[in-house]
């Protein structure tokens, strides 16, 4: 379900560029994954290509929106208008990507009022009028961590049931609620470990490159691929 996402943007951009067919090694490649893996994944949707042709662009696009559930537009409530919710707020890709920023939120009285790409900024109290009139199907929370789980209580109490959290905290929602984190600084700590892990490697007697000459010419190679897998 993960890679799903990676295909389609693959194919938007094909489309983008006028091709109408793709070979399940472009496609792999654009996506970045192994074109193995790519025409497994793709058949789980019923699609395998045709020999000698490959991917319809067009299809292929139509049956992976349909399994992502990207046919309807979401509607997206934004809460906390702050430096990330302005960024996310002015962001013009959600909307080619299945997803309208339908109502903005903040607690701060000197934010209310204000106007960002057409939207006007709400108080955070009006949540539940305005929920009901745009349908918000999704709450994302950029607010900072400590207002987080009250935010996600009045989303949840609102009757949204998937939201995506910024703040670096863990939240606690109810059974059939969606849950999902996004945190830059833990992707950041992962590419640390990786950089500690390789110049640990480094500093071995011979380093990386040394290493895998001294050995069968894969190793030392081999294993910064495993860090990085
Ligand atoms: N996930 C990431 O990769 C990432 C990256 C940067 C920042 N962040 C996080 O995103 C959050 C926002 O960061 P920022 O730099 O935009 O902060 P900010 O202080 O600029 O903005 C936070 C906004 O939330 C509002 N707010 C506070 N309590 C609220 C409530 N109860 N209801 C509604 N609005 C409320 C504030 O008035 C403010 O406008 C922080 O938790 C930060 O740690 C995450």
């Amino acid at each position: 379900m993960a890679r799903l996402p990676e295909y389609l943007r693959a194919l938007h951009n094909l489309a983008d560029s006028g091709d109408d067919t793709v070979s399940s090694e472009g496609l792999a490649a654009a996506a970045g994954v192994n074109s193995a893996k790519l025409r497994k994944d793709l058949s789980h949707l019923g699609s395998y290509g045709t020999r000698g042709v490959g991917y319809d662009v067009a299809l292929l696009i139509e049956q992976i929106e349909y399994v992502l559930g990207l046919t309807q537009c979401r509607a997206v409530a934004l809460v906390g208008i702050g430096n990330l919710g302005h960024a996310l707020a002015g962001y013009a890709g959600f909307a080619s990507r299945g997803f309208r920023i339908a109502a903005l939120f903040d607690a701060d009285p000197a934010r209310v009022g204000e106007e960002i790409s057409g939207l006007t900024v709400r108080h955070i109290d009006e949540l539940p009028t305005i929920a009901a009139e745009e349908s918000i199907a999704i709450g994302v929370i950029a607010t900072p961590a400590a207002a987080a789980q009250t935010v996600a209580d009045q989303l949840v109490a609102v009757g949204v049931t998937s939201i995506l959290n910024f703040a670096p905290c863990v939240l606690t929602v109810p059974e059939g609620v969606d849950m999902r984190k996004v945190d830059l600084a833990i992707e950041l700590q992962i590419l640390s470990f990786h950089e500690h892990r390789k110049a640990a490697l480094t500093a071995l007697p011979g380093g990386l490159v040394g290493g895998a000459e001294e050995t069968d010419g894969r190793a030392g190679r081999a294993g910064v691929e495993a860090v990085g897998s």
